[in-house]
């Protein structure tokens, strides 16, 4: 019988990171080679069996001109996704802590267009999300015409939503108590109801007043996660569409607060919050499918 031997693949460095607990693997792909199938990242977003995060996060050079960075987003379920705002703030911080750039203002290209990232005192970084789109087929959404309301029927119950794009697919339902909203349940059916094509993050939004408001999120590809930074906007701008916010809102995730700014229809979305480093490490990827890794960490010095 012959004996088949295994390849070691190259390591890999990363960093630990988390915005209000939205957690993420970030990996320099500039100064690295660095590709992964959707088995790996699912294996590597483990919690028990890998590293554990929310999204990993991937930082490459940039495609187009006047731009400093590209920047790529994948769930935990292995699905590239096309925006993450807590991981904007994140991927800001990286690259000015990993020296592969200095400026405070940096222009990064997402698969939905460029946004801008400003870093700014005691690691807080403030993220211009882009215009949010409302059209049924940009979000996407199934209806025949645009609303700042729909319907939709799940499993016979109707629910109420505002469904809207903040470069990637959201749903907001309002609710009286977060703490008491069927995040668990509902979360994973409008995750996936067929009004949605593309799937979508589904979040819980309950107003206290005009400036503040708690929310839930149940993202696509990830499950309720601690904070949602595009489903901070998504949720902002929905309150404010009823009618019922204000132009700057301070949001209470799980995770902590977000500071999300819209002044209205055909502007962007401005949100502010920390980014946070927790440790850096290094693992060997397998050079064949599905090989165990090994990897190895060490604590990072706690900058703020
Ligand atoms: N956590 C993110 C959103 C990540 C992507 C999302 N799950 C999707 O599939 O669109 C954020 O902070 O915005």
């Amino acid at each position: 019988m012959t004996q088949q031997r295994r390849t070691q693949g190259p390591m890999l460095r990363f960093t630990k990171m988390h915005g209000l607990g939205n957690d993420f693997m970030v990996v320099d792909a500039i100064s690295q080679p660095f590709r992964l199938r959707p088995e790996m990242i699912r294996e590597l977003a483990n919690r028990n069996f890998g590293i554990g995060f929310d999204q990993l996060l991937v930082v490459e050079p940039p495609g187009l001109p006047d731009v400093d960075f590209r920047y790529r987003i994948f769930n935990a379920d292995g699905s590239e996704v096309e925006q993450c705002g807590n991981g904007a703030r994140c991927f800001a911080r990286f690259v000015r802590d990993q020296r592969l750039t200095n400026k405070k203002v940096i222009r990064v290209q997402t698969a939905k267009g460029v946004i801008e990232l400003r870093v700014g005192r005691e690691g807080m970084v403030m993220v211009n999300m882009g215009v949010p789109e409302f059209n049924p087929p940009a979000i996407p959404f199934a209806a025949d015409r645009r609303k700042d309301v729909y319907t939709v029927d799940v499993d016979g119950q109707t629910v109420e939503l505002s469904a809207l794009s903040m470069g990637n697919p959201h749903g907001v339902l309002l609710v009286e108590d977060v703490d008491q909203a069927p995040v668990e349940t509902l979360g994973p059916k409008l995750e996936r109801h067929p009004r949605f094509p593309a799937r979508a993050n589904i979040g819980f939004l309950q107003i206290l007043d005009r400036t503040h408001v708690r929310l839930r999120v149940f993202e696509r590809g990830s499950g309720e996660t601690l904070a949602c930074g595009s489903g901070a906007c998504a949720a902002v701008v929905a309150g404010c569409l009823r009618g019922l916010l204000d132009a700057r809102v301070e949001v209470e995730l799980r995770g902590g607060p977000l500071v999300i700014e819209w002044q209205g229809e055909g502007t962007p979305v401005m949100m502010e919050g920390p980014a946070t480093s927790v440790f850096e490490g290094q693992l060997r990827l397998p050079g064949d499918s599905g090989g165990r890794r090994r990897r190895s960490a060490r604590p990072h010095k706690q900058r703020s």
